[in-house]
């Protein structure tokens, strides 16, 4: 007699996919897993329970296993699904781009909180736009500019500024390079600020698949700083802000460089979990 083909319900999927992910080091394998399997079936996680029992044909099946095979290599989910929320609203992201982090809504909100009427922003190396754009959504009279050396960083920028209709205007280029002395109300940047020697240590959906040039700030993390900071008075309007998102341990320092580059009215500012995330100052 013949062998009866194996039947996988999505139930059955979704165990599967849980405990084999689960094995392959993916926290929140659960959680994953429905949003994975979710995209490959094209139903939303309501309708994955109320599907349970339904038998998944090849087709299907073949679509859920290319994007678990892909989360099992640590693939980050949001490069998979291709989409990540930040304050609020849903940005394409490609390998081309940092993910955007919840903790950077931190710059977002101190902006909002002490420099609520700027006219003119600049967001310093832009990744897929989630700051420029949201500062843009969040800070009704600004005019926002962002600068940014990688060029398929910039284009996935640029699409999320249209998909948005969002007013920022963007630049290829390094730093302050393509502005001359035009000078803003504000500046923010998420620079690049992890120790290069500590690359290595990261988790491998960050150390293997997101872009080096986000990452890497050099022996200590601060390079970065170094050169945004001194430059940015030159840059401001009279009582313009210049904030900062930085990494653990790296407060002190930069608040170091802001008091010597002239800086007044400095802070620092907290992610969720407690940690020093954001350094700001205004030039007198
Ligand atoms: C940490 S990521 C931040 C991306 C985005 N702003 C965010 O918060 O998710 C830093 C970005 O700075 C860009 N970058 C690195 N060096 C730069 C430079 N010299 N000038 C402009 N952008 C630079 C990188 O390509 C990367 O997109």
């Amino acid at each position: 007699m013949a062998e009866k083909p194996e039947i996988w319900t999505i139930r059955k999927v979704l165990d599967w996919t849980r405990g084999y992910l689960a094995e392959k080091g993916v926290e929140n394998a659960r959680l994953e897993t429905e949003w994975l399997l979710s995209a490959a079936l094209g139903l939303d996680r309501v309708g994955l329970y109320v599907n349970f029992d339904k038998p998944l044909n090849p087709e299907e099946l073949a679509a859920c296993r290319g994007l678990v095979a892909r989360r099992a290599k640590r693939e980050p989910l949001q490069y998979i699904l291709g989409t990540q929320e930040f304050c609020g609203l849903d940005f394409a992201v490609t390998p081309a781009v940092l993910i955007p982090r919840h903790d950077t809504e931190v710059i977002v909100e101190e902006a909002h909180r002490r420099a609520p009427h700027v006219a003119t922003v600049l967001d310093i190396g832009v990744g897929s736009g989630c700051i420029a754009v949201a500062l843009a959504r969040h800070l009704p009279h600004a005019q926002v500019w962002g600068v940014e050396q990688s060029p398929g960083a910039l284009a996935l920028a640029q699409r999320n500024v249209e998909r948005h209709g969002a007013r920022v205007t963007l630049f290829e280029g390094s730093l302050f390079e393509p502005f001359g002395d035009q000078r803003f109300d504000l500046i923010v940047s998420n620079p690049p600020y992890i120790p290069t020697a500590d690359l290595e240590a990261l988790q491998p959906e960050v150390r293997e698949y997101e872009p080096r040039a986000a990452l890497d700030g050099g022996a200590d993390g601060l390079d970065f700083y170094r050169l945004i900071v001194p430059a940015a008075p030159a840059h401001l309007n009279p009582g313009g802000w210049l904030m900062v998102e930085l990494g653990i341990g790296q407060a002190e320092a930069v608040l170091g460089m802001f008091a010597r580059a002239g800086f007044s009215d400095c802070f620092t500012a907290q992610d969720p979990a407690g940690i020093d995330r954001v350094v700001g100052g205004r030039i007198g």
